[in-house]
């Protein structure tokens, strides 16, 4: 991963800190909810964010070594598609179920207050491409595992998760083994 540039890392640590709104008991009780959509209305925050996203899909010399980024739907699209431009790579969603229109590869899991179905074109990533997983939260790790699985049935390779925040008194590493996480906070 590549080093942060120190203004970057100022301004991303200052976005976490100033620009996501914890909302008590949503979308059910006992949830403390991470709202990110104040950050992505700050144009310096939102910038540096995806900087630093970015810089998980490249080695420590700032070379591209990922040849897609796959967001997962719908918070992760907005941060994994300007990261992909970001790092010229193409952008592939992840979509929950039912909603792309070709041959798809599909995963049931659990999340932190619920469960879903994802899936992914079967031609979205090509047999050895090296993948970066972009969202904005990692809590039990549930998404991210379903989507590295979609990933590898498509015959990809999951080099990295990058996200914004990762809960800490969930167990998103846990249910990753082996995966690198890079984290741009801790909460
Ligand atoms: O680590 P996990 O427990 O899997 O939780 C993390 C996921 O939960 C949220 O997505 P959600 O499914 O709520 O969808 P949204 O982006 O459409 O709100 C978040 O954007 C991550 O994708
Ligand atoms: N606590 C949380 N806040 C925002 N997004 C989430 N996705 C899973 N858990 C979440």
């Amino acid at each position: 991963m590549g080093e942060l540039a120190p203004a970057v890392r100022a301004e991303v640590d200052r976005a976490l800190a100033a620009c996501v709104t914890d909302v008590p008991d949503y979308p059910q009780p006992g949830v403390l909810f991470k709202d990110i959509t104040p950050l992505l209305a700050d144009h310096d925050a939102f910038t540096a964010v995806v900087t630093a996203l970015a810089s998980a899909g490249r080695d420590d010399d700032g070379t591209v070594i990922v040849d897609k980024v796959v967001g997962m739907e719908a918070r992760g699209f907005i941060l994994a598609a300007p990261v992909a431009l970001a790092l010229g790579a193409g952008f592939v969603p992840v979509r929950k179920a039912g909603k792309l229109p070709r041959a798809t590869h599909a995963v049931s899991y659990a999340l932190e207050y619920g469960e879903a179905t994802l899936e992914i074109h079967q031609d979205a990533v090509a047999p050895g491409e090296r993948v970066l997983l972009v969202d904005d939260v990692l809590a039990t790790g549930g998404t991210v595992a379903a989507t590295r699985e979609l990933v590898e049935s498509c015959g990809g390779t999951v080099h990295a998760v990058a996200v914004l925040m990762e809960l800490s008194f969930l167990p998103g590493r846990e249910t990753n083994p082996g995966l690198t996480v890079a984290a741009l906070g801790t909460v």
